[in-house]
């Protein structure tokens, strides 16, 4: 695995959390995007070669609105970026991980994106993120 791509923020109010990170980050987000498949609102901040991603649910049984639910605001996952997403999918199911996704699924900013659940790996949701290109 190679660089955090990025951290991804559970938020409840998507304008009020932009302009706190505005005002915490001093740089605006470079785009904003609905996430259909995932039932979500993002925006991504540039912070040195990482990135921050804001995510609002947009109904009550997406995974953003059920985690704040349960768990109130705040980190909820931590994506990390890959050059091969099948292999390296590969190999953390052959390490005993669980995946949330067999197949590599079309995430936000232009990625194909795989889930591992947050109970295979000391509570934390972790993210593979690949480049389409
Ligand atoms: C688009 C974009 C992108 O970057 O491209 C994204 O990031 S989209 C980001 C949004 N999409 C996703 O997160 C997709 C992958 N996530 C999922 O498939 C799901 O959210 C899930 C499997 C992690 C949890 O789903 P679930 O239906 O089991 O939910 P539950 O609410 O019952 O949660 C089960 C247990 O997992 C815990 N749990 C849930 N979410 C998280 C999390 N993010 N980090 C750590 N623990 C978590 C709950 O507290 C609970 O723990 P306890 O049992 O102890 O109470
Ligand atoms: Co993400």
């Amino acid at each position: 695995m190679k660089n955090v791509e990025h951290i991804g923020i559970a938020v409840k109010n998507f304008s009020e959390a932009n302009g706190l990170y505005f005002r915490l980050l001093g740089v605006e987000p470079y785009k904003t995007e609905h996430v259909a498949s995932e039932g979500v609102n993002t925006s991504f901040f540039r912070v040195g070669s990482t990135k921050i991603e804001l995510l609002e649910g947009l109904t009550p049984d997406s995974a953003i609105s059920k985690f704040i639910e349960k768990r109130g605001e705040g980190i909820h996952h931590i994506a990390f970026e890959v050059d091969d997403i099948l292999a390296e999918m590969a190999r953390l199911k052959s390490e005993g991980f669980t995946l949330l996704n067999e197949q590599p699924k079309k995430g936000a900013d232009n990625k194909l994106v795989c889930f591992v659940h947050p109970k295979s790996a000391t509570g934390v949701l972790i993210e593979l993120t690949q480049e389409i290109k």
